[in-house]
C-alpha cells in the first residue's frame, strides 16, 4: 500500500504522485461517491489516495482522504450531475485585466464572494501592465488599493515581459493554487511564464471547452518551485453555487461583514432597512460603491434565481 497525491484526471484514468516521487498511473477500485454529491468523477485532481500497486507498474486507488475543500461544476444546468474540478485548494490566484479584455468589478466581486463562502483565500494578479494607458493605470491603482485594503493580496504583473513574476512564484511555494480568470487575461502566457522550461504546456488543456454534460472536463495540477502545484481550469466563474440566505451574502464580502454589526437589524439585508450602518458607510465612502453595486447585483440574481445557475 502506497500514499500519493492525483496529479492528472484524464476521465478514464488518474496519475497519481506518490511520496517516493514515482508517477503511476491508476484506476479505480471500489466506491468513492461523496454522499450528498453525484458527481461524474469520484476522484480529482488535488486528492489524497492510497493506491495499491499491480504487477504491471499500474495501481489501484483504494481509498481517498477527507478532502479540505473541493470545486465543483455542475455538467448542465439541466443535469443534477457535478464535476469535481479540484480539492483540497490552498489557494487561488485570480488573473484580471483592467482592459483587454476588462474584467469587471462585479465579476470579481463574485469570484471573492465564492471563495469566501468555501473559505480560499484569494490573491489578485492585475496582468498586462505594460500596455496600460495613464488612464487606466489610474484605475489599475484605485483597485488595487481597494482590494488591499479590504485584505486581498494583490500583484502588479506582465506575463508578456516577465515583471513582477519572481514575487508571484514564492506565494505558490508549498501550496496548491488554482489558476482564474477571464478568457484573455493571460492565465495560458502567464503559467508558461511561472513553469520551468522542460515542462512548457502543450496547449491541450486550454484547447479544451465544456460543451455540455457529455464533455468530460480534464485537469491537471503542474509542479512548481518549493513544492508547490498549479491547476489551471478553464471557465471557472467561482466555487460552487451559493445557496444561501439573502441575510448570509453580506458574510462573503469582508468589509460588509464587519460594518453589518452596526446594523439596527440582526438580519439586515443592507437595501431599504432603516438603521443600516452599511449603507451610510457607502455614502460617506468608507465602504466602495462598487462593492455595494456587486452586493446588490448578487441579491438580485439570487431572487431571479439567476445566480445558482451561473455555475
Ligand atoms: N500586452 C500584454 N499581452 C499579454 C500579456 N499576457 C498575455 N498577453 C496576451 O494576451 C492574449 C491572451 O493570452 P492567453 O495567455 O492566451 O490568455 P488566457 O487567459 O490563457 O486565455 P484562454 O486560454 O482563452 O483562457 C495573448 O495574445 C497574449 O500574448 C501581458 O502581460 N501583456
Ligand atoms: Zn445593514
Amino acid at each position: 500500500m502506497n500514499k500519493g497525491l492525483v496529479i492528472k484526471n484524464t476521465g478514464s484514468w488518474y496519475l497519481v504522485k506518490t511520496e517516493d516521487n514515482q508517477l503511476i498511473e491508476c484506476k479505480i477500485k471500489g466506491n468513492f461517491r461523496l454522499k450528498g454529491i453525484r458527481s461524474t468523477n469520484p476522484i480529482a485532481v488535488g486528492d489524497y489516495v492510497k493506491i495499491a500497486p499491480n504487477t504491471e507498474g499500474t495501481a489501484f486507488i483504494t481509498e481517498i482522504e477527507d478532502r479540505k475543500n473541493y470545486i465543483i461544476r455542475r455538467a448542465s444546468n439541466l443535469s443534477k450531475q457535478s464535476h469535481i474540478i479540484a480539492a483540497n485548494l490552498d489557494q487561488c490566484l485570480l488573473i484580471v485585466t483592467v482592459n483587454y479584455p476588462e474584467t469587471s468589478t462585479i465579476f470579481i466581486d463574485r469570484f471573492l464572494a465564492s471563495a469566501e463562502a468555501y473559505r480560499v483565500p484569494v490573491s489578485l494578479v492585475f496582468n498586462k501592465v505594460d500596455r496600460y494607458t495613464e488612464e487606466e493605470q489610474h484605475y489599475l491603482e484605485a483597485l488595487i488599493n481597494l482590494y488591499t485594503h479590504i485584505g486581498y493580496p494583490c500583484y502588479r504583473v506582465s506575463a508578456l515581459n516577465q515583471t513582477g513574476i519572481q514575487e508571484l512564484k514564492e506565494s505558490l511555494a508549498g501550496k496548491v493554487t488554482l489558476f482564474s480568470g477571464h478568457s484573455g487575461v493571460g492565465k495560458s502566457t502567464l503559467i508558461n511564464a511561472i513553469l520551468p522550461d522542460q515542462q512548457l504546456r502543450t496547449g491541450e488543456i486550454s484547447e479544451y471547452h465544456n460543451k455540455g454534460m457529455h464533455t468530460t472536463t480534464f485537469s491537471e495540477m503542474f509542479p512548481v518551485e518549493g513544492d508547490g502545484y498549479i491547476i489551471d481550469t478553464p471557465g471557472i466563474k467561482g466555487f460552487g453555487t451559493f445557496d444561501m440566505k439573502d441575510e448570509e451574502v453580506g458574510h462573503y464580502f469582508k468589509e460588509i461583514f464587519e460594518m453589518s454589526a452596526q446594523c439596527k437589524y440582526g438580519n439586515c439585508t443592507h437595501r431599504h432597512e432603516p438603521g443600516c450602518a452599511v449603507r451610510e458607510a457607502v455614502e460617506k465612502h468608507y465602504i466602495s460603491e462598487s462593492r455595494y453595486t456587486s452586493y446588490l447585483n448578487i441579491l438580485e440574481d439570487k431572487e431571479e434565481g439567476k445566480y445558482r445557475s451561473a455555475y
